[in-house]
């Protein structure tokens, strides 16, 4: 397992934040989870995936980070099975199954995160979410050191919510989904359709993670800062994007705080103007 002393993990959140940690492993099976929760230490430890739903506070962490991005990404699929360990990124599992001919990963195709990741969070887009694709999780749990697997309907999943969020001490291992068998061609054009409509609507020319705040009910965020006139407000390097006011770009060299600020004075201005609390979806570390 690879394992790095003070890494830098500015390439390892997509805000592109600097922050360094004290010892990140990149485990590559279940054996090496193990053996990082077996150690004979306390020091805290942090796990991420891909880094797209974080916001790194501090500029350094005395805790471990346990990293998902890359590593521990084995995929394999039998007829319209596909069962991948957690650290595959959705790009990558879109396009094992554009090479099967199997369908309902085309969304995926664009939104950056890994299977762990997008369990965790329900992840989804345009009405579809990963839940209406898994069958099963793997996971490990450091308190009793034990892995288990649990079935799709036990995991009670919401608009952007899972069993995992409920109980952040399991790590997810791997998943079991279940896809339609479909034509190259036609899963190829959603792909590409799907990319080219989020291009369109979101700055994806600067490093952001997503959507920073849970879609209140019976409104958007985008819109609500359009109107209170919020985007382009600006602290330090970051800024709430002119293109999608839901999102916020780290236009130069951003610290967390500079966005943590700025959520915290668009949380003021909604809740002032419309009573409603904007609940943040990104994970603040
Ligand atoms: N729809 C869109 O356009 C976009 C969506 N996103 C969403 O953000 C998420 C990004 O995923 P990703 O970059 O991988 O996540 P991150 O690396 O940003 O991790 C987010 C949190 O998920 C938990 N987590 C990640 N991997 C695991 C695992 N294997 N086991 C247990 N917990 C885990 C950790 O929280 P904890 O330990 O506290 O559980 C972590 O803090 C996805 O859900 C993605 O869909 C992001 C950008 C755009
Ligand atoms: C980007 C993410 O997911 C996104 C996902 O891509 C999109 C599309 O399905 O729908 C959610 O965003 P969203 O609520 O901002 O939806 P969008 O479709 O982008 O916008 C909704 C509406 O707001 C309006 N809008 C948007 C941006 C803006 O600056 N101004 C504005 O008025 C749009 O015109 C649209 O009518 C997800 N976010 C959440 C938290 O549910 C993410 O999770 O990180």
């Amino acid at each position: 397992m690879k394992v790095v002393e003070h890494l830098d993990l500015t390439l390892y959140n997509s805000y592109r934040i600097k922050a360094i940690c004290k010892r990140a492993y990149f485990p590559d099976s279940e054996n090496d989870i193990q053996t990082i929760y077996t150690s004979d230490d306390d020091v805290r430890k942090i796990v991420l995936g891909s880094g797209h739903n974080i916001i790194l506070s501090k500029s350094t962490y005395d805790d471990y980070f346990i990293i998902f991005s890359g590593n521990f990404n084995r995929v394999t699929i039998t007829g319209t099975e596909v069962v991948a360990e957690a650290g595959i990124s959705m790009y990558d599992l879109s396009l094992h199954a554009l090479a099967h001919e199997l369908s309902g990963l085309e969304l995926f195709y664009d939104i950056p995160s890994s299977l762990g990741g997008a369990v965790v969070m329900n992840a989804g887009a345009s009405g579809e979410e990963i839940k209406d694709l898994l069958t099963k999780v793997r996971y490990y749990n450091p308190s009793s050191n034990q892995f288990a697997d649990i079935q799709q309907d036990e995991m009670a999943f919401e608009y952007r919510n899972s069993f995992f969020q409920r109980n952040p001490h399991l790590i997810i291992t791997k998943a079991w989904l279940s896809l339609k068998k479909g034509t190259k061609a036609a899963i190829k054009e959603k792909m590409e359709q799907n990319k080219a409509t989020r291009w369109a609507k979101q700055p994806k020319e600067y490093p952001n993670a997503g959507s920073v705040f849970k879609r209140p009910k019976g409104f958007y965020v985008g819109a609500l800062m359009d109107e209170l006139q919020l985007k382009g407000y600006s602290i330090g390097g970051a800024k709430i994007s002119e293109k999608h006011g839901g999102f916020i770009v780290n236009v130069n060299n951003a610290t967390g705080d500079d966005i943590l600020r700025i959520i915290k004075h668009a949380q003021d201005k909604v809740h002032e103007r419309y009573g409603i609390t904007l609940e943040v979806e990104q994970r603040i570390i």
